[in-house]
């Protein structure tokens, strides 16, 4: 037996659907994926606070969540502790699932963190509003009626960035993460490698720390939120030390340097965006999940793009033209989606023991 839910926009279209997950409601910004599998790396990716995710593909939940397992102190299997989304809406729900390393449903995973979902929808419908009008603030809405929030005027870095300092791994390079809210991938990604890492609070002072290279980590919300790092990072921006960013660290990477961001009309999330790497013909097949972006005509004149999305042809990375400082919008971790840039940790830790060696 389900119960009927609502989906309602804020431009006044209603949705009925059934609920799965939590019986509860709650407001967002609705917010398209066209990824076709990878829910359980979505849905704990802290970049997705405060979003309504509405799934393109049509059968979700087939094929369960799995259990968790730990890695290093760190989850091996999500992207972080919790689930962050705000809410899920799926076309068909697929109660029934199996696969080897299951060890839930969705609805039940969803239950645990008290996060509604609604399935029955057309989410084709959907998506086509969603690309011609924009993203737009939406809620799940069961008995109680809840008002319609903007999660980008929150702080969201600070309600995902962790309250201390870990220490993680031994390795000749010494990384500090700056962590706005890191997909635990990055984290494996970097202990892979011959790293130590020092993962810090989005508003920390690293620059009073003794370390080799910079990482800043992606995040939820709007990167003009984030000013605490952003001042931080123009202080490392003197320096020489290597710094790489990934997705909101590519935006306030961008900001720091003096550019500008800007609202994408629906942004890119899905695990086929295809990058062209600057003066090259090379491209690249990406994992994406952003709403915002870094405005290339803003960039001061030692900045280069780096990356350019050829679907929309917008900056997918920058870099600076003579000190070891670049970034990628997308997601070299993956987790989900193709692993095909990852290679950029080791052009970083290159850049790293470059640094150290000339030093
Ligand atoms: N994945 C991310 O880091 C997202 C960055 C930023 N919150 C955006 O939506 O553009």
């Amino acid at each position: 037996m389900t119960q009927t839910v609502k989906l309602i926009l804020e431009d006044g279209t209603e949705i009925e659907g059934q609920s799965f997950g939590a019986f509860t409601s709650a407001a967002g910004e609705v917010v398209f994926s066209t990824a076709m599998t990878g829910y359980p790396e979505n849905l704990t990716d802290p970049s997705f606070a405060g979003q309504i995710l509405v799934l393109t593909y049509p059968m979700v939940g087939n094929y369960g969540v799995p259990g968790e397992e730990l890695y290093e102190s760190i989850s091996k299997i999500f992207e972080s502790d919790k689930i962050h989304i705000a809410g899920l809406v799926v076309n068909y729900y697929s109660e029934e699932h199996s696969h080897w390393n299951a060890a839930k449903s969705l609805g039940d995973w969803l239950k645990e963190y008290n996060i509604p979902g609604i399935f029955g929808v057309d989410t084709r419908m959907l998506t086509k509003k969603l690309r011609e009008k924009g993203a737009l603030l939406g809620k799940i809405v069961a008995e109680t009626d809840v008002p319609l929030h903007d999660p980008n005027l929150d702080n969201l870095v600070a309600q995902v960035s962790p309250a201390g300092v870990q220490h993680y791994g031994h390795g000749q390079h010494k990384i500090v993460l700056v962590d706005c809210g890191t997909k635990t991938n990055i984290i494996r990604c970097f202990l892979e490698r011959d790293v130590e890492l020092i993962r810090v609070p989005w508003d920390y002072d690293f620059t009073t720390l003794n370390y080799d290279g910079l990482f800043l980590s992606n995040g939820p919300g709007d990167p003009k939120m984030c000013e605490a790092t952003i001042q931080h990072l123009q202080k490392a921006l003197q320096q020489d030390k290597p710094i790489f960013g990934i997705c909101l660290g590519s935006q306030l990477m961008g900001l720091a340097a003096g550019g500008d961001t800007f609202k994408l009309k629906y942004g890119h999330r899905s695990h086929n965006q295809p990058v062209k790497l600057t003066g090259t013909q090379r491209c690249y097949i990406t994992s994406q999940n952003h709403g915002f972006a870094v405005d290339t005509e803003t960039l001061p004149a030692e900045w280069d793009m780096l990356f350019e999305n050829l679907n929309d042809g917008t900056c997918e990375g920058i870099k600076h033209k003579t000190k070891p400082f670049f970034s990628t919008q997308f997601h070299p971790e993956a987790a989900g989606g193709p692993q095909d840039t990852e290679f950029l940790f080791d052009d970083f830790l290159k850049a790293v023991g470059e640094y150290k060696a000339a030093k």
